[in-house]
């Protein structure tokens, strides 16, 4: 991959599900350590971006291709190609304690260095006094941190986080962006859909607006907060949510 190759480059993406055009010809790239956000309504087909990327759902057209490749045909082929991704629900074993939900995605690893990379990663966020403690007995923002953990601790190069400041208080998005702007710093492209508009004008170099399945704007966030078209049937809604 040259240095010029985006690390996610989505272009004229389009997905339909039974007749219903969910994305239509959805372009935007993402640059190594960039974060970009995705934002819009209800239903604009902002997870389906996710899906698509992660190869949960098979475009009608177009073309994905991380790190200058094409992506890869099912999910298990994410993991190698360096790409990680929370979900809205979390998706945690529950029973299963907070280490061991992080060692999930490195159980491939024989050589002891997963075990490494989850403590490290559980010392990182904050994690590590819980190590052994069941997931059901943490409080929400603590398990929305060792969701995090487990996709951190595969060392991505592209992480895709969805809603990851839902349900969390101001000081839990505090830390969350401190948590994106280092990744970003270290050369991690982010990806991320959200609601919180303040999280994503504090913590996207970039940002994609999408409606009704099209991307009606995409820029800076300056250049996206300007827009009035997109502060008044976007902006101005999510922050009002
Ligand atoms: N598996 C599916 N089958 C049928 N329709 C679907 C499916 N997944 C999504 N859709 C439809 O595609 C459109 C885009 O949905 P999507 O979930 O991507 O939107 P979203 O922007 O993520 O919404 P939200 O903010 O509510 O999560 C919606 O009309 C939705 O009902």
């Amino acid at each position: 991959m040259s240095s010029s190759t985006p690390r996610l480059e989505v272009d004229g993406l389009t997905v339909t599900f039974s007749g219903l055009t969910a994305l239509d010809d959805v372009g935007f790239t993402v640059g190594d350590g960039e974060t970009v956000a995705l934002i819009g309504p209800n239903g604009a087909g902002k997870t389906t971006v996710f899906n698509a990327v992660c190869s949960l759902v098979r475009p009608a057209s177009g073309s994905i291709r991380i790190g200058g490749r094409r992506a890869p045909a099912t999910p298990t082929g994410l993991l190698e190609r360096g790409v990680a991704r929370t979900l809205q629900g979390l998706g945690l074993f529950e029973s299963l304690s907070v280490l061991e939900n992080v060692l999930v995605p490195l159980s491939g690893r024989r050589d002891g260095s997963g075990r490494d990379a989850a403590l490290e990663t559980l010392q990182r966020l904050d994690l590590a006094a819980d190590a052994a403690t069941p997931v059901a007995a943490l409080s929400y923002p603590a398990r929305k941190r060792v969701a995090l953990a487990r996709a951190l601790a595969t060392r991505p190069q592209l992480l895709l986080l969805d809603e990851p400041a839902g349900g969390l208080g101001p000081d839990d998005i505090a830390e969350l962006a401190d948590v994106v702007r280092t990744l970003s710093a270290q050369g991690c492209s982010v990806l991320l859909v959200e609601h919180h508009v303040d999280f994503v004008m504090d913590v996207a170099d970039r940002i994609v607006v999408l409606d009704f399945g099209r991307v009606v704007a995409c820029g800076t966030p300056d250049e996206v907060r300007a827009d009035p078209a997109v502060e008044a049937a976007y902006l101005g809604l999510e922050a009002a949510a």
